[in-house]
């Protein structure tokens, strides 16, 4: 059988010909500028062996996969309680639509779509400064990935302030139903530099180890919760598009619109990947291109 080094290395060359990369997130000017041609994969395996290829251990800001930390965070706080203030159901409308939260009259579909994360990003909120909750978010991270070197791109959360209206509209939105206990101005400020923080690809995998069942889990989560965030990852975790990505892949993953995604094979291995090009649902589209040429190679689909 072939070595996963060997098959890491076969995907990122496949992929370094894929003429069609995708778009960049234009709409955080931030974002727009980025290089197409970036690519990295990097796999932890239980044994506690890392293997990657390509661009790994350069920065992107992580962007939605932060929302899987936060809602670790708020169901390690709040439990069950969590979900009367969002849903559990995948969604057939954008990450940042704002139709589908007017018809569930201010409960998001489920804590991944934008709406749902600005909800567990405003319970993280709760008793805190932002300074506070950023800090308790970033120090999660930094014993997930083994990595003290781990930070926010306060420019890239000030574009997004500036130009992220659709976020301000559903905070707005949220608001107006009485299912955000601070300020817009708060809650979206502190959403906003969560979705910055900035790692490589290498960082990430590691820091997905807890979610696979292995790694410093205890000190992170319950069993019970790694059970419930692989479950709303498979099935909303690439929002319109989950479907899609579950019938390709088969695996629980958390996609961003920095070009990263976050798979988790439970008990076998914690992978990330990072191209910044965009599908049309806003996921990356080589990085689900090489998680399925990889979940084919190594039989991890969940289905298989
Ligand atoms: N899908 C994403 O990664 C969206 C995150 C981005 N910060 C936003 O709120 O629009």
């Amino acid at each position: 059988m072939t070595s996963i080094p060997a098959i890491l290395d076969e995907i990122r060359q496949k992929m370094a010909c894929a003429e069609d990369r995708g778009k960049a997130a234009s709409y955080i000017p931030e974002l727009a500028s980025a290089d197409l041609q970036k690519f990295a994969i990097s796999v932890c395996l239980p044994n506690g062996e890392q293997w990657s290829t390509g661009d790994s251990r350069t920065p992107f800001s992580i962007q939605s996969v932060s929302k899987v930390f936060t809602l670790a965070i708020a169901l390690g706080r709040y439990g069950e309680s969590l979900w009367r203030r969002v849903g559990r159901e995948p969604t057939t409308k954008a990450f940042n639509s704002s139709q589908e939260l007017e018809v569930r009259k201010g409960i998001p579909a489920n804590p991944f779509v934008n709406a749902g994360a600005i909800v567990t990003t405003d319970m993280v909120l709760k008793g805190a400064s932002p300074a506070e909750a950023l800090g308790g978010i970033l120090q999660f991270l930094r014993v997930a990935a083994s990595e003290e070197d781990i930070h926010i791109n306060r420019d890239i959360a000030a574009s997004e302030k500036m130009t992220g209206h659709k976020n301000w509209a559903l905070a707005h939105l949220l608001s107006a139903y009485g299912n955000l206990d601070h300020s817009c101005e708060l809650t979206l400020g502190t959403y906003f530099h969560q979705c910055a923080i900035e790692m490589s690809c290498e960082e990430l995998a590691r820091s997905g180890r807890f979610l696979a069942g292995f790694g410093k889990k205890d000190d992170l989560v319950r069993q019970s919760s790694v059970k419930r965030i692989n479950a709303l990852m498979l099935t909303c975790g690439h929002y319109n598009g989950s479907g899609e990505f579950a019938y390709r892949v088969g695996i629980p993953a958390k996609s961003g619109v920095g070009g990263a995604i976050l798979a988790i094979v439970p008990g076998k291995a914690s992978i990330a990947v990072w191209s910044p090009g965009l599908d049309e649902y806003g996921n990356s589209l080589l990085g689900t291109a090489a998680l399925e040429e990889l979940s084919n190679r190594m039989e991890w689909s969940v289905f298989s």
